[in-house]
């Protein structure tokens, strides 16, 4: 058959992501939010803090009085406010969160004081400048002003933040609808029964645990047979996805019929082949439906081929459709721990093992080779026809672990 020209990552990329945008919006309760992405921008519903707070324990007193003594006439606790007003030589017992009384301009830090019955006096510093332990009204936030970004990630922090604005429900797009399928012949089910001839379907397992690290709906089906109708009835089961994954069949070889049966079933390909390494035979497809449109995308079956294609395709993909503002994975530079070998004509993700300093390549980079891909956790970025590397020259990695998805 004709060869087709692999195209570049960014391009194919790209390709990708604009076959498909956010799903609709929906209400979720913040607790429920988490890990998911914000659908609008997040306007507060409140000020923060509300009224000018103490920051500190200590004494609040009026403004340009630090000479002292002073006389302690209230207490001003966190949620139980003073409801006087403080005037020179006057103090007022503050607690760290506390309201500032009104008349009040300084507190002084009760370390900085002796405290005799009513009286106190100054031992230490008065605070400079005066207004140091006092967190003024809208420090944080004011009402009105945007809190959280369209698009962001909700983390713990964002969802304070979010209950500190004033809010009880976040928009977030509606969790994708995500099939797994398996092909191949030679693929068993059981793990524990696989005849010399066979393999465990272990892909499917694998992608199915890479997509619930995002909030989908997902689920797997498969191994499915080598023919046309085996896998058009698997595509026909998965009518309710809103991404079809498959694995193995992306290539070649007389078996590999999952580009015929995806046309077939209605689907118009995009891309095929992709200039990495490992992962080349990735296809991508789209079917229209009365519902919305699917995508399909197609990865390759040797499974480290699978998990690379996945985390730069299926994983970008989801995020999209989540509504994430950074939808592609994201890189940090490090420093080679051992040397690298000049890389050939297609970018290569080389499996690596990095200790937060260094990373050294892992020995075993055949695309097979699920051991090496277990063990390591970053894809080191090799650009096509990159020299040689040494011990200690920068390198761009992609983090599988600490904060990375994989
Ligand atoms: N003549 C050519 N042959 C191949 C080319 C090429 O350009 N010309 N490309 C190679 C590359 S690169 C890759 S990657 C593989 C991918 O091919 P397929 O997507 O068609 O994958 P299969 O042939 O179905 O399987 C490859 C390998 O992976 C195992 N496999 C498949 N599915 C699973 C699964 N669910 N769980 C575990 N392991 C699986 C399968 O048994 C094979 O060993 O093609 C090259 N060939
Ligand atoms: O590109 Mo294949 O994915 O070499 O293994």
């Amino acid at each position: 058959m004709a060869k087709v020209p692999p195209i570049p990552l960014e391009e194919a990329q790209a390709r990708l992501l604009d076959l498909a945008g956010p799903l609709p919006t929906e209400h979720v309760d913040i607790e429920g939010s988490v890990g998911r992405y914000l659908a609008e921008p997040l306007l507060a519903r409140r000020t923060q803090p509300a009224a000018d707070l103490s920051a500190m324990d200590g004494y609040a007193v009026a403004a340009d009085d630090f000479a002292g003594p002073w006389q302690v006439v209230g207490e001003s606790a966190a949620g139980h406010p003073y409801s006087g007003e403080v005037r020179k030589g006057q103090a007022i017992q503050v607690s760290t969160g506390a309201l500032l009384p009104a008349g009040a301009a300084s507190v002084i830090l009760q370390e900085d004081l002796a405290r005799k019955d009513h009286e106190i006096t100054l031992t230490g510093e008065a605070p400079m400048p005066a207004h140091k332990h006092i967190r003024p009204c809208g420090l944080d936030f004011r009402q009105g002003s945007e809190v959280i970004a369209s698009g962001s990630l909700i983390g713990p922090a964002d969802a304070a933040l979010a209950i500190a604005a004033g809010h009880k429900h976040l928009p977030v797009c509606r969790k994708p609808r995500v099939t797994v399928i398996d092909s191949g012949d030679e693929l068993s089910s059981d793990p524990e029964a696989c005849a010399p001839h066979q393999i465990p379907a272990s892909n499917g397992a694998m992608l199915l645990a890479m997509a619930r690290k995002l909030p989908v709906n997902a689920e797997r089906s498969g191994p499915v047979a080598d023919t046309l109708d085996a896998l058009i009835n698997a595509f026909d089961m998965a009518n309710h996805a809103d991404v079809i994954v498959t694995s193995g069949g992306a290539s070649v070889g007389e078996h590999d019929l999952v580009r015929p049966a995806l046309e077939a079933w209605g689907a118009s390909l995009d891309f095929w082949r992709v200039a990495i390494k490992p992962g080349k035979p990735i296809l991508v497809a789209r079917r229209e439906r009365r519902t919305g449109p699917q995508i399909v995308i197609g990865l390759p079956g040797n499974p480290v081929s699978s998990f690379v294609t996945a985390y730069h395709f299926m994983l970008p993909l989801l995020r999209r459709m989540l509504g994430a503002r950074y939808a592609l994975p994201m890189r940090i530079a490090t420093r080679l721990g051992a040397p690298i070998r000049a890389n050939g004509g297609r970018r290569e993700f080389v499996r690596g093992i990095w200790n937060g300093e260094f990373v050294v390549p892992h020995t075993l980079q055949d695309s097979g080779a699920l051991s090496a891909l277990a063990a390591s956790n970053v894809l080191i970025d090799r650009p096509a026809r990159a020299p040689e590397g040494a011990e200690g020259d920068e390198v761009r990695v992609f983090l599988l672990q600490n904060g990375g998805i994989a």
